[in-house]
């Protein structure tokens, strides 16, 4: 690690455990400086700040790793847009940054660290304002609700039609959210579960477990054919490398499965050497939601089979336990170029058993959702 990703990580440590009090000096800090930023932001903003502290320090600490670092603050940059900010409401929030560091950090806090946090955040908004820059799509497209269906109390499958502009995805990919009619100016993530098409449609699974996730219970209890949603800009890494022979293995937990889906569907299009293992795990049978739909798959496509779970249903027919055990199970998945989709408890566990079956680390892909 070269010195200026040292000192990133080093004076990080002296306000991580502080971060409610950095994200409230950040933003007390911020519209003092430029009360009209007030209006960017959602009139609550309980657990806005984490989010956008969340991608600054993302970012301070991949800058050892310049290629992901790159691809990650350009897509960045691009998202952004929905927030209709400018180089100089970047400029401001680097001052507001600097501010809340120094005064959280207190006395540890020094020149050095100070000089790295400046340069950071100019590369950081640079690569994210290019990003912007190079993109010509608008900040965001309204999508018409097409279909809406409930599994259970907390889950749904939905479909919107982006209306303005084509939207082009790669399967895989993730996209942020609006119900501007609930709860205007908040966004959340959710993974596309269908394979990009010419209908400009796009699908999403949506899953609210009582009383968590205002978007995610908007989408799922309040959302109706015929509504208008917003999308941003298609995000994310997860994606099929087409230029590798190797047979694919897929694990998905919950609505994990979105992005699954949509890569299987895409694989569908050309795929005919590889051979695809899908295990999809949930907690109980009926959570099952995508099984209906993953077994039409299996019926049409001979190099798919698909796996299900379930972790705690005593009564399941099939695979018990933790979906990344259940992989473990069936290994070894050393020749495999392996995706992972989930909570971050099983991701993780996912990615510590496929370390234990030593697949390369380049052969893995996933998106984290949330500190991994
Ligand atoms: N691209 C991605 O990575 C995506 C991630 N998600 C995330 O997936 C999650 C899905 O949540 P739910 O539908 O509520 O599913 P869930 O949390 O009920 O997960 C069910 C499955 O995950 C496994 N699991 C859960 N906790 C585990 C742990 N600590 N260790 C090992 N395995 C564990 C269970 O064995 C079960 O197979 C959400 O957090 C969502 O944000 C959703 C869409 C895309």
């Amino acid at each position: 690690m070269d010195n200026f990703a040292r000192l990133l990580k080093e004076s990080w440590t002296l306000v991580e455990e502080d971060r409610d009090r950095l994200s409230g000096r950040f933003y007390a800090r911020l519209f003092l400086l430029d009360p009209g930023l007030r209006k960017l932001f959602p009139v609550e903003m309980t657990g806005q700040g984490d989010r956008i502290l969340d991608a600054i320090v993302t970012a301070t600490q991949v800058m050892d790793d310049p290629e992901s670092f790159d691809e990650y603050l350009r897509s960045l940059g691009r998202d952004h847009r929905k927030y209709h900010v400018d180089a100089a409401h970047y400029a401001t929030m680097g001052v507001a940054l600097l501010d809340a560091l120094r005064s959280t950090a207190g006395t540890g806090w020094n020149l050095e660290y100070d000089q790295a946090w400046r340069d950071a955040y100019a590369a950081i908004t640079a690569t994210m304002l290019a990003g912007a820059e190079s993109d010509e799509n608008p900040p965001y497209w309204h999508a018409e609700v097409l279909t809406h269906e409930r599994y259970g109390t907390d889950t749904a499958v939905l479909t919107v039609r982006a209306l303005q502009h084509p939207l082009v995805w790669q399967a895989g990919q993730y996209v942020s959210v609006e119900v501007p009619r609930h709860l205007p100016q908040v966004w959340r993530t959710y993974s596309v579960a269908n394979a990009p098409n010419d209908d400009n449609v796009l699908e999403f699974h949506v899953r609210t477990p009582a009383g968590a996730g205002w978007v995610s219970g908007a989408l799922v209890r309040r959302t109706k054919p015929g509504d208008l949603l917003r999308v941003a800009a298609p995000m994310g890494s997860m994606t099929v490398d087409r230029d590798s022979g190797r047979d694919i293995l897929c694990v998905a937990g919950g609505v994990g499965l979105a992005p699954v889906k949509a890569m299987v569907e895409e694989l569908a299009g050309w795929n005919r050497a590889r051979w695809v293992h899908v295990f999809y795990g949930a907690r109980h049978a009926d959570e099952l939601y995508g099984l209906a739909g993953l077994e039409e798959l299996v019926a049409a496509h001979p190099w798919l089979s698909v796996t299900p779970s379930c972790s705690d249903d005593p009564d399941f027919d099939g695979e018990r336990g933790d979906v990344p055990d259940v992989v473990a199970r069936y290994g070894p998945w050393t020749s495999h170029d392996c995706y992972v989709s989930g909570s971050a408890p099983m991701v993780r566990a996912t990615l510590r058993a496929l370390a234990e079956d030593e697949v390369p680390p380049q052969h893995i892909r996933y998106d984290t959702f949330g500190n991994l």
